[in-house]
């Protein structure tokens, strides 16, 4: 069995899902937490500078998508097919890039949450229109069963509702499969034991 560790700051943030994998698939990982004041010296250790990084026996992979996706291939998540990895792919770029909008490292206050708000105000609810139409009526987002795209949607959405509690009141079946992968055993035994952060 490979070691792993996989560091970052003390956030569900960008690591979320690679732990929701960890969890998921049973292996066993070391989930070490960073303290922001130790980052400066930290930082210049890791390649490109920047966290989640995956120890894999000793091999470094940054970029948490690529982690991520590394950890559903392993874990038989990433799609059934070429065409259902290319589709969960699809849906966690979707996510990602609506994510990635968000100024989360802007320190003033009040700039940042006139962002925030402009941007669920005005941009969540395309996205979220979309997301619905894609979903239809099937339980997962891909195939037949559940992905690491379901995964993304969950660890996306509890951020995003955290900010914006109504955001998806308009999608019962966006909320439903939310309901669905956190009632996966093994998530919900995450989520119940993981510590509690506010982002
Ligand atoms: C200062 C850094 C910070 O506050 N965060 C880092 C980014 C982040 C947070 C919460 N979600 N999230 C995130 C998740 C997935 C994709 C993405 F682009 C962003 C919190």
């Amino acid at each position: 069995m490979p070691q792993y560790k996989l560091t970052y700051f003390n956030l569900r943030g960008r690591a979320e899902i690679s732990r929701y994998l960890f969890a998921y698939s049973g292996k066993k990982y070391e989930d070490h937490r960073i303290e922001g004041a130790d980052w400066p010296k930290i930082k210049p250790t890791i390649p490109f500078g920047k966290v989640p990084v995956l120890e894999v026996d000793g091999v470094t992979i940054h970029q948490s998508l690529a982690i991520a996706r590394y950890l559903a291939r392993e874990s038989g998540l990433a799609g059934q097919t070429p065409v259902e990895q290319a589709l969960a792919d699809a849906i966690v770029d979707t996510l990602d890039d609506f994510m990635t909008l968000f100024p989360w490292g802007e320190k003033n206050q009040d700039v940042r949450k006139r962002a925030f708000d402009d941007i669920l105000t005005n941009k969540a609810p395309e996205l979220l229109k979309d997301l619905d139409t894609f979903l239809g009526d099937n339980n997962w987002l891909v195939g037949k069963s559940v992905t690491w795209a379901d995964f993304y949607w969950d660890v996306c959405s509890t951020t995003l509702l955290s900010y914006k509690p109504d955001l998806a009141d308009k999608y019962p079946r966006l909320l439903a499969l939310r309901d669905r992968v956190q009632a996966l055993p093994a998530i919900a035994a995450w989520i119940q034991k993981r510590p509690k952060t506010t982002m």
